[in-house]
This record gives structure tokens, C-alpha cells and sequence, in this order.
């Protein structure tokens, strides 16, 4: 099993969608323009971070189940951005001590390996793609997710800003498996046929190696 991790608009999904295509594998997306609860948190992030993060990671934990085992699977977000973005959020005081430490104490009690258990719950390897915030930005006005647009709400500024450097620290501590940093502002494999050939080399091997 392998996730993807990287800031908002980094091109998790069309990785997914081109590693699971090149390898025949299969992939795992947590659809985002399905989930309600999102438009809700960005119009009042104090009233709906807490829900949002109970929601995803449930669903995480479903795409962890179905993934684990099979060879070269490949999630779209790992389970542990989850946490950095909650922190981000509980640090601007749209959660409470309490909220952060239930939150801290589920995800470690959901997240520990278990011998008797049939499947593996930390992925084998975790691709993250680095982006600036300037690309994080152009990528996020791209797109156009109206409740995403910091036209709307400038407070948006700030979040992104603090959220790519935390990307940053959170990717260096990482340790929880095997890890590849792609740099997703030289190798743009969305616009580009030569990046996306590079990119899965990179990737191949990686994957080779381990
Ligand atoms: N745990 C979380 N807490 C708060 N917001 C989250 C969380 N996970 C995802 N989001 C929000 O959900 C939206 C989608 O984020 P995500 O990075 O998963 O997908 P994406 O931007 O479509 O990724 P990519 O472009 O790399 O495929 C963003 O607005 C992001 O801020």
C-alpha cells in the first residue's frame, strides 16, 4: 500500500490516477467534492473542524482497510495529514485541548499495528509532492472550489501559508515508513508528458529499492 501526501492542489489525485494506471493497481480517493461537511467547515471552521476531522478519518480508515495488503495500492491522502491539518486548525483556536487530545488519542489507538491483525495499517511507501505557496495558490484559484478561493475569504491567506510551511517540518519528522519527495513545482506531471515519464521513474525506482 502505498499513500500520497502533499499540500492542497499538489496533484495527489492525478498521481494516484497515473501510478495506479501505470502499474494496473488500484486506487483509493476520498472524493472531495461529495463531502458536505467541507463547504461547511470553511464557511465556520470553530463550529465544524472537530466534525470534519471525525469524518475523514473514518473514511481513511475504511480506504486503509480496503488498501492494506494489496500490492501497489495507492491512496490518495495518507491518514496523517489529517492530523497536521487539525493541529493547524486547533493552533487558530477552531478546536478545543480537548477535542485535540481525543482526536491525538483516537488516531493513535486506530494507528497501532496489531500482530493479530490481518492487515497493515502504515503504508509501505509515502510519496509526497512538494509545491511552493506560490503554485499551491495558483493551483487552488485553477481549480476554482468556490469555498477554497481566498477572493472570497482573504483569512485563507494566512491558513495556506502557515499549512504549506508546516508541510515542510511535517515531511522531514516523517518516519512512519519508507519515503520519496517529489518536487512538484519542477516536475509539473499535470501539464507535462516529460515530468509525468521522470516522475514514475523516480517512483519505479524507489519502489525498486525497497
Ligand atoms: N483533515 C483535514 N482538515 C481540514 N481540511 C482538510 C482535511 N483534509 C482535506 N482537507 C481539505 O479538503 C480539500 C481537499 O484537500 P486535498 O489536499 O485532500 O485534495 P486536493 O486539494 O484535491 O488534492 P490534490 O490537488 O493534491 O489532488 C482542501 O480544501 C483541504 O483543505
Amino acid at each position: 500500500m502505498i499513500a500520497l501526501s502533499g499540500p492542497i492542489g499538489a496533484g495527489k489525485t492525478t498521481l494516484t490516477e497515473l501510478l495506479t494506471k501505470h502499474w494496473d493497481s488500484q486506487a483509493y480517493y476520498e472524493s472531495v467534492d461529495d463531502n458536505k461537511i467541507l463547504p461547511l467547515f470553511y464557511k465556520d471552521p470553530k463550529r465544524y473542524a472537530f466534525l470534519l476531522q471525525i469524518y475523514f478519518l473514518n473514511k481513511r480508515m475504511d480506504s486503509i482497510k480496503a488498501a492494506s495488503g494489496l500490492s501497489r495500492s495507492v491512496m490518495d491522502r495518507s491518514i496523517y495529514e489529517d492530523s497536521l491539518l487539525f493541529h493547524l486548525n486547533a493552533d487558530m483556536g477552531r478546536a478545543t485541548d480537548t477535542e485535540v487530545s481525543i482526536y491525538d488519542s483516537l488516531l493513535s489507538n486506530m494507528m497501532e499495528e496489531l500482530p493479530r491483525l490481518s492487515y497493515q495499517k502504515n503504508p509501505d511507501l509515502l510519496i509526497h509532492i512538494d509545491i511552493s505557496f506560490d503554485t499551491m495558490l495558483k493551483r487552488i484559484k485553477k481549480r476554482g472550489r468556490s469555498y477554497e478561493q481566498i477572493d472570497a475569504d482573504p483569512e485563507l491567506y494566512d491558513y495556506y501559508k502557515t499549512l504549506n510551511q508546516r508541510y515542510v517540518k511535517w515531511f522531514d519528522k516523517y518516519d512512519q515508513s519508507p519515503k520519496i519527495k517529489i518536487n512538484g513545482d519542477q516536475l509539473d506531471f499535470v501539464e507535462s508528458v516529460d515530468a509525468r515519464a521522470k516522475v514514475l521513474d523516480l517512483i519505479d525506482a524507489k519502489v525498486a529499492e525497497m
